[in-house]
């Protein structure tokens, strides 16, 4: 187990309180994240829809991306609680692995939990053979 109840339970209640802020009238399912860095900080994020649905933003990458632009350095994350309104776990889309894989380090916990209980992975778990490209070496190949 990555965490113990005691831990997350505090962080599940931010990410509660994260999801309550979301902008879902289309799905009406309302997503929080929280990042915790190793100093202590909190950054969260919740999932903000639009009318051309394709433009929705989920919980997690509105948390990453709020990080970054408070000039929180991604590897100092060392968890991220993610909450839905649900009785059942969900994990991450395959968006949000994908940025999840571009900033935070491979060991990252990344916890989801519900109503009902928790489940937890790795950043590299959730996204094995994760797409990285390197722009200065691809120029100098061709
Ligand atoms: O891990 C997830 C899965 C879904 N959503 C959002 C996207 C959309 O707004 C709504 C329904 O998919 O939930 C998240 O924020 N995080
Ligand atoms: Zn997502």
């Amino acid at each position: 187990m990555s965490i113990e109840p005691s831990e997350l339970n505090p962080i599940k209640a931010l990410a509660k309180a994260a999801a309550n802020q979301a902008y879902a009238p289309y799905s009406q399912f309302k997503v929080g994240a929280v990042l915790l860095t190793k100093s202590g900080e909190i950054i969260s994020g919740c999932n903000v829809e639009n009318v051309s649905y394709g433009l929705s933003n989920c919980a997690e990458r509105t948390a990453i991306f709020t990080a970054i632009a408070q000039g929180v350095d991604p590897q100092s994350i060392s968890k991220v609680v993610i909450y839905t309104p649900s009785d059942q776990v969900y994990s991450p889309c395959g968006a949000c692995r994908q940025v999840l894989a571009e900033f935070l380090a491979p060991d990252t916990d990344i916890i989801s939990t519900c109503e009902t209980g928790f489940e937890s992975w790795t950043v590299a778990s959730l996204l094995p053979h994760a797409f990285h490209f390197d722009i200065n070496e691809y120029r100098n190949k061709s």
